[in-house]
């Protein structure tokens, strides 16, 4: 039988709003990665736009490359992440592309070896996703270390160290699978890493990890409430559609190695605003947090709140996940986020004085501790949540820079 047709066709996308001063030193190391990969083969450089207001689809135009260069524009208002990706999708189906690399438009480290790496790894006529795992700054990646990849350990029996980490690949069979799958309104914001990382392993489709070296990029802090919240709301829209938790595919995560010798500290004064309104939150709604999640009421206090150590945060997780499968989708998401930011302030009093790899011990403790502690619930999911609009709920209110 002949194999699956091949176009020859890479396409590189860029997802952005507003990274200008960034964007065309990525577009210029995804076009030498592109050059070294594929000298002779037709490379495409894709810039998803939603809206920026600084000029960044002019710096990407500007740029003198040797891939052929396209801008697809949206506007801002009601889109994002999420928007481009798609769009960006949506093009390389139109080109008939044999691979899609995503590449972040605010990545200061990215390296034209990325592009091999990750194109490498997903070639294959079956459908594969390639995830990216670098070293990055102990005070980031507070999403993936405390929320995404424990809770998919949990859920999906796999251990995926950074399955949001913005560098994606994937090749033209798991390009058309993601057409059918629902897109909950938060995909297409920043739900959308999760979306593709959950709905994989969903499927049992095969996820290559590929060791990318440093993640340096604008701290993600400052939207350490609205971002989370709509990663929560992608992943339980799409562990809603399994019918139970699934088995832990390995007893263990395989060790992991992505604490930066370096770090940077986040800034004190975006601190101090998250906690005075995570604080609110926690105050306002104490009563229904403790009834849905069980696990909160033996927390004690800390400075910035609540202590939720490293051997709290699994029971609250797995009280999340019990949460979600008896119908309390929004309660669940929104309380996890108050208690999250209470995670994560608590972690970063736990690491200080820790190495690198004593931290990712500790991490890989924590996703391993929250698999046994969901794996003893038995959960089943008989509730399909709405997919209706993303109602960023009880924190819209709260969270002025709620998007
Ligand atoms: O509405 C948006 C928000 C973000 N992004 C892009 O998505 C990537 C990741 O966003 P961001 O850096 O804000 O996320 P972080 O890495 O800080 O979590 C970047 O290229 C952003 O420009 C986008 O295309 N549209
Ligand atoms: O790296 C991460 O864990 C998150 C956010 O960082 P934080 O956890 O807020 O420090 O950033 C990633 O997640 C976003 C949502 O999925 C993606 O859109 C970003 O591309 C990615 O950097």
């Amino acid at each position: 039988m002949c194999g699956v047709r091949h176009s020859g066709i890479t396409v590189v996308g860029i997802p952005a709003r507003n990274e200008a001063t960034t964007v065309a030193s990525v577009a210029r190391a995804a076009d030498e990665g592109l050059r070294q990969a594929f000298p002779n083969r037709t490379n495409v450089i894709v810039l998803a736009d939603n809206g920026s207001t600084d000029g960044t689809a002019d710096r990407f135009l500007d740029a003198d490359l040797h891939a052929h260069q396209i801008v697809v524009r949206s506007t801002a208002a009601g889109t994002g992440k999420g928007t481009n990706v798609f769009a960006i999708a949506d093009k390389a189906r139109e080109l008939g592309a044999d691979r899609v690399l995503l590449l972040d438009a605010d990545v200061r480290s990215t390296e034209p070896q990325w592009i091999e790496r990750l194109a490498t790894a997903v070639d294959d006529d079956s459908p594969v996703l390639a995830l990216p795992t670098y070293r990055r700054n102990r005070f980031e990646a507070n999403t993936t270390n405390h929320l995404a990849s424990p809770l998919l350990a949990a859920i999906f029996g796999v251990h995926v160290q950074q399955p949001i980490g913005g560098e994606f690949a994937f090749n033209a069979a798991f390009l058309e699978r993601m057409t059918r799958w629902p897109r909950p309104a938060s995909a297409y914001l920043y739900g959308i890493d999760i979306w593709l990382t959950a709905n994989a392993l969903r499927e049992h489709l095969r996820v290559a990890e590929v060791p990318l070296g440093r993640k340096v990029h604008n701290s993600p802090f400052p939207k350490i409430l609205h971002l989370p919240q709509q990663v929560l709301d992608s992943l339980f829209h799409v562990v809603s559609q399994l019918d139970r938790v699934r088995p832990a595919f390995r007893a263990a995560p395989v060790k992991r190695e992505a604490v930066d010798g370096e770090f940077v500290r986040q800034d004190p004064d975006v601190i101090a605003r998250v906690t005075t309104t995570t604080n609110h939150y926690l105050k306002a709604y104490q009563p229904d947090i403790q009834r849905l999640l069980p696990s909160a009421r033996i927390l004690g206090p800390a400075p910035w709140g609540l202590w939720v150590g490293a051997d709290d945060w699994p029971h609250l997780l797995a009280d999340a996940v019990e949460a979600l499968a008896d119908g309390c989708f929004e309660a669940a998401r929104d309380h996890l986020v108050a208690l999250y930011v209470n995670r994560v302030l608590t972690f970063w009093d736990e690491i200080d004085g820790l190495s690198g790899p004593e931290i990712d011990e500790l991490l890989d403790r924590q996703a391993a501790d929250t698999v046994r502690a969901v794996k003893y619930r038995s959960i089943t999911f008989d509730h399909q949540c709405n997919t209706g609009g993303f109602d960023a709920g009880l924190w819209a209110a709260l969270d002025e820079h709620a998007a």
